[in-house]
């Protein structure tokens, strides 16, 4: 049998131990499962208390049962769901249980949506938004998923591309005609204006973005500066916790220590890194490497400095700002902070931090716009559009040359946009796609 014919079943919810655990099917033998494990099949969309057992009628787990029977399911298949308690021992029975029917498996990670978008229940956006909104972390990320899962650019992608096939049915039509001789000249004239409105359109809308995608790789933030002055103490103050160890030992910190901060919605991954000098143990030499690699790759460096003597630079083209640290021991500031912002903090005591975040928080509203975001979330889609924008382009460029060539790129826009939504020519990306997703969703 065919591995997409074949019923799969997974753990949906969180890692156990867990008050309560969803455990979800779906396939052909989700019913013959469902009634099997509960005694009889439950009506359909009603939470039913069943008591479970296995093959050989012991007890499995006390239960709420759900029985979705397809096509009006989340995958479009038959569907069933078991919320039990979230222990091990009854997870795995469960399973053992599940696993015992023929033709039933364990799910691949993202199958349950794979075969909910093969089965036209969403389209590849939207998936793609439910993946983001699984994976949300701050309210902004969620919010944009969200409006990625409710199928904005979707929408737009469908409306565009049938708008491309109305404009091409125009141009074919001139086609038929210039075989009599002469192509009416208004035929293509309002095929063009169409064109010409989607081309700006759809550039309108790949230029007020790349906010989206930055929003769900968040922001870089990298502390970087020489051994000892306080990197380690400022992580551990953004975060909130003891992420990294500080001790006066100079050269603490040799491997990259990372947190993800919510800065006011804003994803933002602060990075602490070894401290910057010559040095003869190799250990800390290669702290040193990985340290200067990772602030030239941040979107923005902290070099954090003594405030007695600092001087800015890391030498990279990155954004920098120069944070003078323990100003609780000194009076006199020297060294030159040159073009860099500066700022001034105590990060053992706390002074000026309040000040330095909340500058942080203004930088990560430049870096991901203070608009909502845009409708573009990925580099996949972004991609897509752009060459549709193009083929579009190349269109509106040879209509005069011949109406074939025009119709062509027409086609080739309408392709584009058809493999954005996932229907057309996508086995290959879906596989990278669903692959990113959780088991069982
Ligand atoms: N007085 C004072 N001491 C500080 C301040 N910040 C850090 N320190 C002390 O400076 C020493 C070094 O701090 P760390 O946070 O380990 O410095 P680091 O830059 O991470 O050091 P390396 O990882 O070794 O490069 C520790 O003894 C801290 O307690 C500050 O604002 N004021
Ligand atoms: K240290
Ligand atoms: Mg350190």
């Amino acid at each position: 049998m065919h591995p997409r014919d074949q019923t799969i079943f997974a753990l949906s919810s969180g890692r156990p131990p867990s008050a309560i655990a969803i455990v979800r099917l779906s396939g052909p033998m989700a019913e013959s499962v469902i009634a099997g494990l509960a005694g009889k099949t439950p009506v359909p969309r009603l939470a039913t208390r069943a008591l479970l057992r296995d093959s050989n009628h012991q007890p499995i787990d006390d239960a709420v049962v759900l029985w979705f029977p397809g096509p009006a399911s989340a995958t479009g298949e038959d569907v069933a769901e078991f919320h039990v308690h979230g222990g091990r021992a009854v997870l795995a029975a469960m399973f053992d249980a599940i696993a015992a029917f023929d033709n039933v498996r364990p799910a691949e990670p993202g199958e349950f949506t794979r075969r909910a978008f093969e089965n036209g229940k969403l389209d590849l956006t939207e998936a793609e938004g439910l993946d983001d909104l699984i994976h949300a972390d701050t309210d902004r990320q969620r919010r944009q998923a969200l409006r990625q899962l409710k199928g904005l650019l979707g929408d737009r992608a469908r409306d565009w591309r049938e708008r491309i096939i109305a404009a091409s049915a125009l141009i074919e039509a001139g086609i038929d005609f210039s075989d009599e001789g002469d192509v009416p000249a208004e035929l293509i004239g309002s095929a063009l204006e169409k064109i010409r409105a989607l081309h700006d359109e759809i550039k309108q809308v790949l230029a007020g973005q790349g906010l989206g995608e930055r929003l769900r790789d968040g922001l870089v933030v990298a502390i970087a500066g020489p051994p000892n002055v306080g990197k380690s103490t400022l992580i551990n103050q953004l975060a909130k916790r003891e992420v990294a160890i500080v001790s006066p030992h100079a050269g603490t910190t040799r491997d990259v220590i990372e947190v993800q901060l919510d800065l006011d919605g804003y994803p933002v991954t602060v990075i602490d890194t070894a401290g910057i000098r010559e040095t003869d143990d190799p250990v800390e030499q290669e702290g040193v490497r990985r340290a200067r690699a990772r602030a030239a790759e941040a979107d923005l460096v902290l070099w954090l400095a003594d405030s007695g003597d600092a001087k800015a630079g890391h030498g990279g083209a990155t954004p920098t700002w120069l944070v003078r640290n323990k100003i609780d021991l000194v009076r006199t500031m020297t060294g030159e902070g040159g073009s860099y912002p500066e700022f001034r903090i105590s990060a053992a005591r706390g002074d000026g931090l309040s000040e330095l975040i909340a500058a942080l928080v203004g930088f990560a509203q430049d870096y991901f716009g203070t608009s909502e975001g845009g409708l573009i979330s990925r580099t996949r889609q972004r991609g897509l559009l752009q060459e549709t924008v193009e083929s579009l382009q190349r269109g509106i460029d040879v209509v005069g040359q011949g109406e074939e060539l025009a119709a062509e790129e027409l086609r080739r826009a309408a392709f584009s946009l058809g493999r954005l939504l996932g229907r057309v020519d996508v086995e290959d990306i879906l596989d990278v796609i669903f692959r990113e997703f959780c088991v069982g969703k």
